[in-house]
């Protein structure tokens, strides 16, 4: 069976890239490719399987909302989301036209930075210090990443489970200098023309270090991951609210 695949944010470097990345796919097509200013109600389960939302932090619940509520499933690669917005996709869903409707939402969709994310939580409880620093391209207007606040959750929640206290800083006055902090976790970005999208998580104790860096250098390296998620949400196996690429690999 064909997955037909609707992309909204298509002419963004991550829509257009979808955009593509369908096309070539020998078990997908594209159905609609919108953008801003494009009417989304054109989207239904008439014409879409699975719809795949690459947009701005400021309308992507918007966007997912109005999706639901229209019957079909949605693949949402956007970064800027907190437990409140989860939670209203969560009600949205609740009362979804169909019961085994499915939004997936996932901060990174490059294996490496999945990965990198994953063993974060594993190494979190064997080290006193934890900082994380992400690099990005200047075009993007979030910060920290959306893959960076999920990496320091999961540290976080890991040192907690593990009955770890506070990470050590004696630091009197910083100016910002110490960065952002997420769940008592530091988080770094940096901003330079040529990168593209990287993070590096940094475990510390007396006399050893631990790093852990994952780098995307081109947008390719996360369509596997959006493929990988169309095709499992196209099955309606997965209905609900999931979120995070680790759930669909065997780790
Ligand atoms: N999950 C991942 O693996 C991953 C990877 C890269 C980027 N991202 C995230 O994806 C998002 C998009 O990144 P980008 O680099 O493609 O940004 P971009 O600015 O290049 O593209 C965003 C697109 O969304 C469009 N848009 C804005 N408002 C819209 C609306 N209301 N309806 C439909 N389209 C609308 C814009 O016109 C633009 O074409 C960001 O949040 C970024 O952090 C996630
Ligand atoms: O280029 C971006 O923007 C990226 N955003 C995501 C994030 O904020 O984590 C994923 C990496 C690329």
């Amino acid at each position: 069976m064909t997955i037909r695949v609707s992309v909204v944010g298509a002419a963004g470097r991550m829509g257009s890239n979808v955009v593509k990345a369908v096309e070539a796919a020998g078990d997908c097509e594209l159905a609609l490719a919108l953008d801003a200013g494009d009417d989304l109600s054109q989207i239904t389960p008439e014409n879409t399987d699975v719809v795949v939302e690459f947009t701005v932090p400021s309308v992507t619940l918007g966007n997912v909302l109005a999706l639901v509520r229209q019957g079909v499933n949605v693949v949402v690669g956007t970064t800027g989301w907190t437990d409140d917005k989860l939670d209203q996709v969560q009600a949205a869903l609740d009362d979804a036209p169909r019961p085994d409707q499915s939004v997936f939402i996932a901060p990174n969709f490059a294996i490496s930075a999945v990965l990198a994310d994953y063993f974060a939580t594993l190494a979190a409880p064997y080290f006193e210090s934890a900082e994380v620093i992400e690099l990005h391209h200047p075009d993007k207007v979030d910060a920290p990443s959306g893959t960076a606040i999920h990496t320091a959750q999961g540290i976080a929640a890991a040192r907690k489970a593990a009955g770890l206290g506070p990470v050590p800083d004696n630091t009197q006055s910083d100016n910002g200098s110490r960065g952002g902090v997420v769940d008592g976790v530091h988080v770094h970005a940096v901003r330079l023309r040529g990168l593209n999208a990287h993070e590096e998580v940094l475990f510390g104790n007396a006399g050893e270090q631990l790093v852990i860096r994952a780098d995307s250098f081109d947008r390719g390296s996360f369509m596997p991951g959006v493929l990988l998620a169309v095709r499992k949400l196209s099955t309606g196996n997965y209905p609900g609210l999931t979120v995070g690429l680790a759930n669909f690999l065997d780790l």
